[in-house]
């Protein structure tokens, strides 16, 4: 589903925190939503996964209303990657994954061959097959977050949200992460820290400074030294890899 956001404030005690962001991820394709700490990321995030009430505008998923859609249906087809909760230390990994399927099933319904079957696919894209009996108590940080990624595959969205990823993630699964997104091919919403990350994998940009969508575009229209200068407060040189055609950073000292 596609997702558009309009003109959407959002308040958190006293205090606006989002400010009147206009944001569309469409037509399959995987933006990034960057910007220092503080920025407004997470809580533009959660308003998209119903976790906020935005104060004023309106969040609609193809040309419905979000806050008209029956929760159940939302997560038919929203999935969402956040930090891990450590409250299901009971279960195993394969228990976990298999949890994305619960939106798709009726009450009482027993999942199918098919659901255990998207469960092993998902386990082995996100590299965790030989763990999958391991209870998740007994996993490391980065394995823990790719059980996330697995359960919302399985889930079979047509949006994905991730609230930072890759966040304890080594170099190779932050590129393994990204890539099965991508290679998903459905509308993907992720708030990322690794700018040349972001501009290796996402078709579009939005950067995001005090609560405010300041410049978006495609990668290599908005990753430019003067307008990370103003986003992020640092000086560097923006490159492209002659081999490789990515963006490369090099930061100065401050
Ligand atoms: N309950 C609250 N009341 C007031 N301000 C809050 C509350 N919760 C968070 N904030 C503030 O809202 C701002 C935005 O936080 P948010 O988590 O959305 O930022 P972020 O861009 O995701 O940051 P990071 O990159 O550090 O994860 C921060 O300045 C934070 O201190």
């Amino acid at each position: 589903m596609n997702l558009t956001v309009e003109n959407v404030d959002i308040f958190l005690g006293a205090k606006k925190i989002v400010k009147g962001i206009d944001l569309h991820v469409a037509n399959h394709s995987f933006a990034a939503l960057l910007g220092p700490n503080g920025s407004g990321k997470s809580t533009l995030l959660k308003s998209i996964y119903r976790v906020l009430e935005p104060r004023s505008g309106t969040i609609y998923l193809d040309d419905l209303k979000m806050k008209n859609i029956p929760v159940k249906e939302i997560a038919q087809h929203i999935s969402v990657v956040s930090q891990f909760q450590s409250n299901s230390f009971d279960f195993t990994v394969k228990e976990i994954v298999l949890m994305g399927r619960t939106p798709h099933l009726r009450a009482l319904e027993r999942e199918s061959s098919a659901d255990y079957q998207l469960v092993d696919e998902a386990l082995h894209k996100t590299g965790l097959y030989e763990l999958k009996d391991r209870s998740i108590s007994k996993l490391s940080g980065g394995e823990k977050q790719r059980v996330v990624l697995a359960r919302a595959i399985v889930q079979s969205p047509t949006l994905m949200i991730l609230d930072e990823p890759s966040n304890h993630l080594d170099i190779k699964y932050q590129l393994e992460i990204l890539h099965i997104i991508k290679k998903l091919g459905i509308n993907a919403l992720a708030a990322l820290h690794d700018i040349s990350l972001a501009a290796q994998f996402c078709d579009y940009i939005y950067f995001i400074k005090e609560g405010e969508i300041k410049h978006h575009g495609k990668p290599k229209e908005v990753i430019t030294k003067e307008i990370l200068k103003e986003i992020y407060e640092v000086e560097c040189e923006v490159y492209e890899d002659s081999r490789t055609n990515n963006i490369s950073i090099s930061y100065y000292s401050i």
